[in-house]
């Protein structure tokens, strides 16, 4: 296919998704079945292109006053991916399968290209709704960290130290010239090229014999936060399909305990195969048998830490699944919510006295992060913050930057403060 059939089956894609309110992995995918003619680049490419037409879907649409797919498209063209106006005009030939030429007003767009005069939420790119509660978390900031969550994603992976050193990996991938990670010791990073795409990391050899896990260098750095120590009884509570649970084994050097467990039993099942390839020994998978039953009973009051990763928007992911952000509504934060209360109860009962609970989000909403602690403490009697700067200071290697990111209860890490996804991480103590 050619770059301009590309931006055609883009526009066509990303007209389905928005239509038919559609996930846009499952629209790409559609795409890809019925048309066998386009091979894995020409699909690789066009999923470059939807997604990066979503990421700034909201400051693309305002500047070409429209709505439409065609108009984010060339609304990305020239904002994200920079291209001059003669490049796009070029594309839009409406020759062989290129979209149709640029009419007149679209020209005078492109050419006086900009979001000037646009409300907050839109030069944010963030949903209207969400604005407020946005903005009441990063202030001033929040339009630049908004701006941050829009762009491209690099790709990080998390050397397993159960396997192999840091420097050995990166030397192994220097093909795909890896940068080391800036806060975690054993994050390699991987800028995505010019057409948005990283590397194929999953095909390769290490991977294969687990000396590494993609995983953001964000998850990487709550998860060292929270603490965990070799020898210790430690539960994974919303371990889903295990990033946090392999990393934690890895910290705790394959001594002690860890139990991980999900709500959703089906979420579960790729751990298996990853603890495998991982050489994790220590993990114990416990599925639940049905809602209301708990699969730790006999561990209860027991645990040194307890990890809760708990379920939430994925706001601070929305650099990585831009479509997410336009999905999201405000009946699935509300669900969300009580979730986040639910699982904390349940926290409170496996940890022992004197041990931690480490909260983990991967939102940038102070609804399930600062205020979730609040209710959480406003409710359950025994249990008490640790300040954020003691939690650093409790970490083995010195993280006192970040002591910058400090909120009322714990932590906020951002794309644009850290150059991670949007983390948050408090930690509460339960009385002795
Ligand atoms: C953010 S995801 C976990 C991601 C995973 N820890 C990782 O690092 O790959 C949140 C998980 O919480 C689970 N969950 C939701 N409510 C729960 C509850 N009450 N107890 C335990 N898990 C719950 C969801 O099924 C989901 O898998």
């Amino acid at each position: 296919m050619t770059p301009a059939a590309r931006i055609s089956a883009a526009i066509e894609v990303l007209q389905d998704i928005i239509e038919r309110r559609r996930p846009a992995a499952d629209a790409l995918k559609d795409w890809g079945l019925s048309r066998r003619f386009a091979g894995s680049k020409d699909r690789a490419a066009i999923a470059s292109l939807v997604y990066d037409a979503l990421r700034r879907k909201a400051s693309s649409g305002y500047a070409m006053a429209s709505e439409e797919p065609r108009g984010l498209v060339l609304g990305m063209l020239a904002g994200l991916r920079a291209l001059p106006l003669d490049e796009i005009a070029a594309l839009f030939s409406g020759e062989n399968h290129a979209p149709a030429p640029l009419t007149a007003d679209e020209t005078a767009l492109l050419s006086a290209f900009s979001d000037e005069g646009a409300p907050d939420w839109v030069r944010a790119d963030v949903p209207e709704w969400l604005w407020p509660s946005f903005q009441g978390g990063f202030g001033e900031m929040a339009i630049a960290e908004g701006q941050a969550l829009a762009a491209r994603a690099p790709i990080d992976l998390r050397v397993n130290r159960l396997k192999a050193g840091r420097d050995a990996v990166l030397a192994d991938l220097a093909h795909h010239q890896p940068e080391p990670g800036a806060w975690s010791p054993d994050a390699l990073r991987f800028q995505p090229g010019h057409d948005g795409r990283g590397p194929s990391l999953q095909t390769e050899p290490g991977f294969f014999a687990g000396a590494f896990e993609i995983q953001d260098e964000g998850s990487q750095l709550v998860t060292l936060l929270a603490g965990a120590r070799p020898g210790q009884t430690v539960i994974d509570l919303c371990a889903g399909a295990g990033g946090k649970t392999l990393a934690l084994a890895a910290l705790m050097a394959n001594r002690g305990s860890l139990y991980a467990t999900d709500l959703d039993s089906r979420r579960l099942a790729p751990l298996h195969d990853r603890v495998a390839r991982s050489g994790a020994s220590i993990v114990e998978v416990r599925i639940p048998r049905s809602r209301g039953h708990e699969p730790l009973a006999d561990v209860a009051g027991q645990a040194d830490l307890v990890l809760v990763d708990a379920p939430c928007t994925g706001s601070g992911t929305w650099r990585r699944n831009p479509d997410a952000k336009w999905r999201v509504r405000p009946g699935a934060l509300a669900e969300r919510i009580k979730d986040q209360a639910e699982v904390l109860v349940r926290a409170a009962k496996l940890v022992k006295p004197g041990g931690r609970i480490a909260y983990i989000t991967c939102s940038m909403l102070p609804e399930e992060n600062d205020e979730a602690i609040r209710a959480f403490l406003g409710r359950q009697a025994g249990c008490t913050p640790v300040a954020p700067i003691d939690v650093l200071k409790g970490a083995e290697s010195d993280f006192s930057l970040l002591a910058r990111f400090a909120t009322e209860f714990g932590l906020q890490l951002s794309p644009r403060r850290t150059g991670t996804d949007g983390f948050f991480l408090a930690c509460l103590k339960r009385g002795d």
